[in-house]
């Protein structure tokens, strides 16, 4: 499975542990930058990472600024992207199952690595459940439409 992977500076060395993780697990990571500490905006590096999960280029994606805040609100502004903004393993596993997320965002400034790792593995290794979900997924996607 591809994976997109961004931050700012402020998500960068967190993401780097993301990263390492993922490919131990075998996962194709893509990273969409950015590749050092130096101020930037996080917009220009998440809306790259969204645009590749929008088209398909990659499956999913992971994406961390210092609070997750601002590149979650820039993925979700990508028709297509149901980026969940998450600090618990608890809720990484219920965006999964209920809302099939498809992208990831966590704050470098906010958590430390451990449960970093942990949430990404549960997040990763966790399915859609259906059902109920497809008709409220379908409503919040029909809002791209208008
Ligand atoms: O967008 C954010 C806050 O919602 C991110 O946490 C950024 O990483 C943060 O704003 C960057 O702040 P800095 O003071 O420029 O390092």
């Amino acid at each position: 499975m591809k994976i997109a992977v961004a931050c700012d500076h402020g998500g960068l060395r967190l993401k780097n542990v993301l990263i390492e993780e993922m490919k131990k697990q075998g996962y194709e990571v893509v990273d969409f930058g950015t590749y050092n500490e130096e101020s930037c905006d996080y917009p220009d590096y998440a809306s790259k990472a969204a645009k590749a999960v929008a088209l398909g280029e990659c499956e999913k994606g992971v994406v961390v600024c210092g609070t997750g805040i601002g590149v979650s609100i820039t993925c979700n502004k990508v028709n297509g992207i149901r980026c969940a903004l998450v600090h618990d393993v608890f809720s990484a596993k219920a965006t999964r199952a209920h809302n099939d997320s498809n992208m990831i965002a966590m704050g470098q400034r906010v958590i430390g690595e451990g449960l970093a790792l942990e949430i990404l593995n549960a997040w990763l290794s966790t399915d859609y459940e259906g059902g109920r979900h497809d008709a409220r997924i379908q409503k919040v996607m029909a809002l791209e439409e208008e």
